[in-house]
This record gives C-alpha cells, sequence and structure tokens, in this order.
C-alpha cells in the first residue's frame, strides 16, 4: 500500500488538530480551519502591523484567497507591514524575543531532517494550533483545512504522475510522516500534560502532514540574525500573516523587502508595490524560480509552460551510448572514456567517488552546462579541440559548436534522442491525458494528469528547439563555415 494511502486511512475528522486531505482544486481550498474567522486585517493592524487601506482579501476561482487592490496603487507604496511579533517562527516568543522554544518540541524539531524544514516549523504551528488562547489563533483559524499537495493524493493519483524523481520525493515524505508519527508518539507517551507541547492532543501523520503542507505552501525563508564569516546570513523560515496571503506569479507586482537592522521600533519586513496596480488587480509574489515538482509538492499545484521546469535523469554511459546510435552517431564512446575524458568528467562531476549523476533537460539553460560539456568532450576524439577551451565554454550552450559543427550536431541529436526515450517511459499520450480530463476527474487526478502533460510537452519543446538549432548547424556545415 502506498505511504499515502496509509496518511488517507488515518484521517479523522473528529480532531482539532487533524487535516482532511484535499479531494478538491486550491480553488476550493478556500476553507478554512474556522468557517467564521476572526478578520486578518484587522488583527495585523491592531497588532502594530500596517495594511494600506486599498489591500482586500479576496477570492480568486483558481487561486483560492488572495490579496487585491480595491482602488489604484501607486508603485513604491508599502501594502503591508508587519512587527517583529507578527511572524511565526520556531523559536518565538511574544513579548521575549529570545524566548526558547519548548525543550520537547526541540527534541522533535531534531529528528527532522534538514531538507524537511517545514516539517520543524509545523511543530511550531501544531502547537500553537493546540494552544487555546494562541496568540496567533487569529492567523492559524484563516489557515486552509486542506493542500493539494501529492502527499494527500491516494496511491493511484501517485501513480498518476508517471514521473519518477516526483514519485520517489512524494513516497519519501509519506514514508517520513508515518515514521515520525511513530516517533513523535513514542517521545510523548511520558510526558506529562504539564509539559506536552500539543496540550495532549493525538498529533498522527495526517495532521504532522496538514502542518507541514501549511508551512511549505506558505512559510518565507528571510535572513536571520546570525551572521557567517563571509558576512552572509543563515535563512530562517517563518510563516508572514497576511503576507501569505499573496498568490504567486513569475511576474509580481508585489515583492518582501526585509529590515537590513533589527531595531524593535522598525519592523521586520514589508510587501511593497513593484509597480502600478489597478484597481481589483491580485497582489502577487513570486514565490521563487521553481520547477512543476516543486510547485506541486510544496504548494500544490502545477504551472502551464513554466520556463524553470525541467526533468531530471541519470547521467549514464550506457544509456548515452544507446541515445546516442539511436541518433545515427557512429560508434560513441560514453561508457569507454580515454583518460582525458575521463579527467573532464571528474571535473564536471560526472566520474568519481563524489559525483553528482543527476542532469536537467529543460528550464532556462535548455541542457544542463555539465550535460552539455560532457556530450562535447565524449563525442570527438580531437583531444586539442577540446583542450583549448575552459569547462565554462564547453558548458556554455550559447557558445555555439566550440568543438566543431559536427560534434555540436552530435551532441543535440544525443539530447533529443535522450528526450525520446524520456517520452517512451511515459504509459500515455499527451492527447490520452486530454481525453482523459474532458471527461471529468477527481481534483488530485486532474493535478496529477496536468502535471505530466506539461512534463511532455516540455520534452516536445526541447526537441523542437533543438531540432531548430541542428537544422541551422546543418545549414552552416553545407555552406561551409
Ligand atoms: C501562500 S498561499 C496563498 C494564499 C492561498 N491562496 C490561500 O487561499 O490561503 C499559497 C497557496 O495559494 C495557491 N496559489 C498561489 N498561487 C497560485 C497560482 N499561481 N496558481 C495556483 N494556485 C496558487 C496554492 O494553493 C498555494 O499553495
Amino acid at each position: 500500500m502506498a505511504a499515502s494511502k496509509i496518511v488517507m486511512a488515518s484521517l479523522t475528522h473528529y480532531r482539532p488538530l487533524t487535516c482532511s486531505a484535499s479531494a478538491a482544486s486550491s480553488a476550493s481550498g478556500s476553507a478554512r480551519l474556522v468557517s467564521h474567522a476572526p478578520y486578518l486585517i484587522k488583527w495585523v493592524r491592531r497588532e502594530g502591523g500596517f495594511v494600506h487601506p486599498a489591500v482586500k482579501l479576496s477570492l480568486d476561482p483558481f487561486y483560492g484567497l488572495g490579496l487585491a487592490a480595491s482602488e489604484r496603487i501607486p508603485k513604491g507604496s508599502d501594502l503591508i507591514a508587519l512587527p517583529h511579533h507578527l511572524p511565526l517562527r520556531f523559536e518565538s516568543g511574544v513579548g521575549d524575543e529570545a524566548a526558547a522554544a519548548d525543550p520537547v518540541l526541540v527534541k522533535l524539531a531534531d529528528q527532522v531532517p534538514e531538507e524537511l524544514w517545514a516539517m520543524k516549523l509545523g511543530l511550531k504551528l501544531l502547537q500553537e494550533r493546540a494552544k487555546v488562547g494562541s496568540f496567533w489563533w487569529p492567523y492559524i483559524s484563516n489557515l486552509p483545512e486542506t493542500y493539494s499537495v501529492p502527499i494527500f493524493f491516494q496511491g493511484e493519483d501517485i501513480k498518476n504522475l508517471q514521473y519518477a524523481p516526483l514519485l520517489y520525493q512524494v513516497n519519501k515524505r509519506c514514508r517520513f510522516l508515518l515514521d515520525f508519527e511513530q516517533e513523535v508518539k513514542q517521545t510523548l507517551k511520558d510526558v506529562s500534560l504539564k509539559d506536552h507541547p500539543f496540550k495532549g492532543l493525538d498529533v498522527d501523520a495526517s495532521s504532522l502532514g496538514w502542518a507541514m503542507s501549511a508551512v511549505s505552501s506558505r512559510a518565507f525563508r528571510s535572513h536571520g540574525k546570525n551572521k557567517f564569516p563571509d558576512g552572509s546570513s543563515s535563512y530562517v523560515p517563518m510563516m508572514l500573516p497576511l503576507v501569505d496571503m499573496c498568490n504567486h506569479s513569475f511576474e509580481p507586482n508585489a515583492q518582501i523587502v526585509q529590515e537590513q537592522e533589527e531595531q524593535p521600533q522598525k519592523m521586520l519586513l514589508k510587501v511593497t508595490a513593484e509597480r502600478e496596480i489597478n484597481q481589483n488587480d491580485p497582489l502577487l509574489l513570486n514565490y521563487g524560480c521553481l520547477s512543476n515538482d516543486l510547485f506541486l509538492l510544496d504548494y500544490g499545484f502545477v504551472i502551464p509552460s513554466n520556463r524553470y521546469d525541467c526533468i531530471e535523469l541519470k547521467y549514464d554511459g550506457a544509456l548515452l551510448d544507446a541515445a546516442s546510435m539511436a541518433a545515427g552517431v557512429s560508434s560513441p564512446n560514453f561508457s569507454s572514456p580515454t583518460p582525458w575524458q575521463k579527467e573532464i568528467l571528474s571535473q564536471l562531476n560526472l566520474d568519481g567517488e563524489a559525483s553528482l549523476l543527476k542532469v536537467t533537460i529543460g528550464g532556462p539553460e535548455l541542457v544542463e552546462g555539465r550535460l552539455l560539456a560532457a556530450l562535447r568532450v565524449l563525442l570527438t576524439s580531437d583531444k586539442d579541440a577540446v583542450l583549448k577551451h575552459d569547462l565554462n565554454m564547453l558548458k556554455s550552450l550559447p557558445v555555439e559548436a566550440p568543438c566543431g559543427i559536427a560534434n555540436e550536431v552530435a551532441a543535440f541529436r544525443t539530447v533529443i534522442a535522450l528526450c525520446a526515450i524520456a517520452l517512451e517511459h511515459f504509459p500515455t499520450k499527451v492527447m490520452e491525458d486530454e481525453s482523459l480530463l474532458e471527461n471529468g476527474v477527481s481534483a488530485a487526478s486532474e493535478l496529477a494528469i496536468r502535471f505530466r502533460i506539461q512534463k511532455k510537452l516540455l520534452i516536445v519543446d526541447v526537441m523542437r528547439e533543438l531540432s531548430r538549432r541542428v537544422k541551422q548547424l546543418s545549414s552552416k556545415e553545407t555552406v561551409g563555415y
């Protein structure tokens, strides 16, 4: 049974800490923990924060709740400013900034792997959710009741994603939640009610998943107080009340500005209008230049034609030989590189003990520089032609044909064949996916199908772009450049 199925099976609706899996789209994810939650804007103002008079909450049919302008707002205006005590951090205490977190909570948080930082802050969120009279209740009660992230998908919908790297991540998170549920239960079994971080309430994989998703889909990572020796600062994840009602766009009209100095009288951070905002326009922030894998895993949505989306594959000599031969390249030797080629592969971190074999196709680079360099180097026997260039040139797509046109054409053709192999791994075609959507499916299936359609379209786009370049290069070769 898929781990997520077990998370689903553990769902109960009577506990205040329990989350129901989203059987709905992100739009109807607008249902809140409390149906008539306290008015968020009023609370932020009452607590000393600033909210521009033209900023209002609004409901978007696709994005759920959001913020919008009730009248035109000039560029550069402050939209929201939050004082130090409003964000929810792992170690925050109202009236005492440096208040240490509860020792039992710290012990639990220490068991969370670094990459799942959202779970750590999620423990704090669960603690505040369980606390009667929590300072953050006006904020928490306004959080969505459900999330459309794949840890809450049924096993069938996880399979519907059809993309192994994401399936792996989803299963990993589900497994973590199930194991962590046991660890939490074990740690809390002898803790007295007085010291219990969740006031004696039951915490299971489902409530942990709710908290992790609430944080991953809403927290911002801002500069912390701790400075590293090089002057840079650590990143502290925080939940930013009201600010986190802004939805995402790669063309945002607002941005978060963090004050450099943490002075008590100053606001911790503010949101400003990056350009003029017209009446009724939504206020949009850029959550980051992320792939659809991360948008789906952390936020529960997929962006069509996402220019930062890519596919991952493993650098593997046998696969590359097969792709090259399928592309009509004669006697490729990816499986048996010469010593000088091997040396370059290890400089590219594609050979040797600490090698990093995951490479990507798509995204702004089109072909990851390390993969492109490896192809250029392995598809030539002309060592001198290669050694004329430094590694950065070999990795660069805009540097056209550094090892000659025939070599570049062979490299591109190999990537096109790799793409064709990747496409074949999907059990369905885009047209079949589209007809499934037309016939109507559950919200989770729809999300999974939309995700895989985008992956396939991305691969087709890369193939198209590289074929265009091959054609262009071939015509240069025939006119004797
Ligand atoms: C930081 S919250 C924004 C407020 C949220 N809409 C709400 O109702 O509370 C992020 C969530 O909003 C939704 N969202 C934000 N931007 C989106 C977009 N561009 N497309 C689809 N959903 C989006 C997703 O459900 C995401 O997990």
